[in-house]
């Protein structure tokens, strides 16, 4: 079904959906993982995160799963073979988080006999483990159904979307790779700020749409509301709505026609010279690069000879395959499909393997246009990581070189803090990404990592007209610094969209307006429900802004945001400084009104963290000369090792290691040691 919308409306809409390609997050490695023999080959591909280590030996390791309807390998690729493009449907589900997608596509599975539906596999597309703790899903999984309607089989190409905003440019190439998609709404909850935004991108991609509306089974569904949202709100017939429930089953059926009915086949001409563009990519141990591919025209199999219209590099196929839903190798990828490919020798730097580039064999170099291709993905958010004892730099540099090895939106500069030593500058797209990869990191490290808050960045005009453009705080000039005279400070903003139930509107206007928000519009949906559209600063945004939203509404409020601009604003470098000397590691660049209040935080919570000295210590925070802030440590009184007798040399030996294995953990400001616990618990939330 495609959407008949009106002039007006269509204007409105395209304001929204200027395409963001923002994130993409942690990867997965969804390759079956040998090693553990008690696992099966079938979980093994399904669930990788149930066994160590990584697949290592051919492809015929892996064999076509087995379950209900499954087909032997050769019996699964004549089947494949038989269907012409005219009957591929490749497709996606847009919607909010937590509406249901990840469920709905497991019955799906289920229902195309793709997985078994014995109840152990669930969440079969959520395979990173951050996303089976958090419940969320942070990158865009695809799988191959057959699919068997009125007598004749139809190749299904699900892809899985992320609902989160931070994750938006993984939902943008995914929807590049479909012609249509489940739009689907959580009965009880409605419409939501990611289901609005999503459905401004796949618009924005002229995708059909299908309504579908899930959680029919729950007591608080309202489904007539829903239907009667999705009318007003994207002029979607509630006669076309599909009424569901992924966690019963009931009616997941009747999606499959209407995907069939309604959806388009893909475009593409198999006797053509290869097109094909690369949707997405992650990093396997022993295969080097493996590249997710939608193939626009021509066919691709293993031995053919490519060549990389973005980079100019050149590769041969290894081997080609379909996601089903493990890896499932093939002889051959047609136009229409979408599926993974390896080269051998293997693509070794995931940073070859561009987003959006386009790919052709060898001999068509020339007779082939490339796609415009995707926008890079830019941080938003920065921290910097520290070992809390320098000895642990090697292991930690490892750890962070895997994990970025697999995530390419992660921005990684060596740093150096006098604070806290040799670490890192890690960007990130935003601050769930951002605080998934610290979780991932402490998951390996413990406590033996600092990590410093999340910022953003800050941007320089001189007064030459040359910019500069800050990602760490630390390295922006106070205002006393000479070469400020002249020049103009701007700070990002994100226009952020909110809803939430109309009660809490005055409460959370109250709060945008506290954060130095501009409102931009306000709109009922519905008789209760309410959408705002403020211009927020970024720097509001990653300090919890979902988290005081989620405060303010009793946890009704949903939030999206895009980048907007770039505005001038009146910021000043907040630094804390311990017997008058900055500690580097604690340091924001913030607007004017909020530094008294930042800088008389910072000063007790600090207080509160370091030991006593032999002598005054000194706390103040400061905005370039100014101090806006103070606290005082009194100094130790006693002398604890004088009650002890000269004769005592054993207690006296143990106190003497024990001060040195402290002295370890200890970093000079100054005159002053502190000990990098205090920085640890300080930078703690
Ligand atoms: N009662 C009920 N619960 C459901 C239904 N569908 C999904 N859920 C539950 O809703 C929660 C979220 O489901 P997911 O499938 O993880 O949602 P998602 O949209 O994939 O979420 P993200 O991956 O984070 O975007 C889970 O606890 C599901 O069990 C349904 O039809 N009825």
């Amino acid at each position: 079904m495609r959407l008949g919308l009106g002039r007006s409306r269509l204007a409105r809409l395209t304001s929204f959906s200027r395409t963001n390609t923002r994130p993409c997050a942690p990867q997965i490695l969804p390759f079956p993982q040998l090693g553990n023999p008690s696992v099966s080959p079938r979980l093994q591909g399904v669930f990788p995160s149930l066994v160590r280590g990584f697949h290592v030996s051919g492809c015929s390791a892996y064999a076509a799963p087995k379950g209900p309807g499954d087909f032997p390998r050769p019996e699964l690729e004549r089947r494949i073979a038989a269907i012409p493009i005219e009957r591929y449907r490749n497709f996606c589900i847009v919607a909010h988080i937590d509406h249901g997608k990840s469920t709905l596509s497991d019955r799906l599975l289920e229902f195309t006999g793709t997985i078994s539906a014995n109840g152990s596999n669930k969440q079969i597309l959520d395979k990173l483990d951050v996303e089976r703790e958090r419940g969320i899903t942070v990158k865009a999984q695809t799988c191959t159904m057959i699919y068997n309607h009125k007598g004749e089989d139809y190749l299904l190409h699900l892809v899985d979307t992320p609902g989160h905003v931070d994750f938006r440019a993984e939902v943008t190439r995914s929807y590049a790779s479909c012609g249509g998609a489940l739009l689907l709404v959580d009965a009880s909850q409605g419409i939501q700020a990611q289901t609005v935004s999503n459905f401004h991108l796949a618009f924005a991609q002229d995708l059909a749409l299908i309504p579908v509306v899930n959680k029919i089974d729950m007591p608080s569904a309202d489904v007539p509301r829903v239907l009667e949202q999705m009318e007003t709100s994207f002029e979607l017939n509630p006669a076309d709505a599909v009424l569901v429930s992924a966690k019963t089953g009931k009616n997941v059926p009747s999606i499959l026609p209407a995907v069939i009915e309604q959806i388009p086949a893909p475009q593409g001409d198999t006797s053509k010279p290869l097109r094909m563009m690369l949707v997405d990519s992650w990093y396997d141990n022993f295969r080097g690069v493996i590249l997710l591919v939608r193939v626009f025209d021509g066919q691709v199999k293993a031995g053919d000879s490519l060549v990389s219209l973005g980079t100019g590099n050149r590769y041969t196929v290894g081997e080609v395959g379909i996601q089903y839903p493990g890896p499932v190798p093939q002889s051959v990828l047609r136009a229409g499909q979408v599926g993974y490919m390896f080269f051998n020798p293997g693509m070794k730097r995931i940073q070859d393997a561009k987003l959006g580039d386009t790919f052709t064999t060898v001999s068509a170099e020339n007779l082939v246009e490339p796609y415009p291709g995707f926008e890079e993905p830019k941080p938003m958010v920065f921290v910097g990581a520290f070992p809390v004892d320098q000895s642990d730099y090697g292991r930690l540099a490892d750890s962070i070189s895997q994990l970025t090895l697999n995530d390419r939106s992660v921005t990684l500069q060596k740093d150096f803090s006098e604070a806290l030593g040799s670490g890192w500058r890690l960007g990130f797209l935003g601050s769930l990404h951002c605080s998934v990869f610290q979780d991932r990191l402490r998951q390996e490290h413990g406590g033996s990592v600092i990590i410093t808050d999340p910022t953003v960045p800050t941007r320089v005009v001189w007064a030459d007209g040359t910019e500069t453009i800050y990602q760490n705080p630390a390295e922006f000039p106070t205002t006393d610094d000479h070469r400020m005279r002249g020049a103009a400070v701007y700070e990002p903003f994100v226009k952020a969209t909110i809803t939430m139930p109309e009660e809490y509107l005055g409460r959370v206007i109250e709060l945008c307006e506290s954060i130095r928000g501009e409102q931009k519009s306000l709109e009922f949906f519905h008789t209760t429900q309410v959408i705002l559209q403020y211009d927020i600063p970024a720097s509001q945004l990653v300090d919890d802004l979902f988290g005081k939203l989620k405060g303010a509404t009793k946890g009704y409020a949903t939030l999206d945001y895009e980048d907007a601009e770039w505005r001038r604003s009146d910021l000043t470098k907040l630094q804390l400084l311990v017997n008058k000397v900055p500690v580097d590691a604690i340091c924001r660049v913030i607007h004017t009104s909020q530094a008294e209040r930042l800088g008389r935080q910072w000063v007790t919570k600090f207080k509160e963290h370091v030991d006593r000295q032999m002598f005054e210590v000194v706390i103040q925070a400061a905005a370039g000369k100014k101090i806006v802030a103070r606290e005082t440590l009194k100094p130790f009184r006693k002398d604890v090792l004088a009650k002890l007798h000269a004769s005592d040399i054993t207690r006296r030996r143990k106190l003497l290691e024990k001060q040195k294995a402290g002295r370890k953990r200890l970093r000079a400001v100054g005159n002053v040691t502190i000990d990098q616990s205090a920085f640890q618990s300080f930078l703690a939330k």
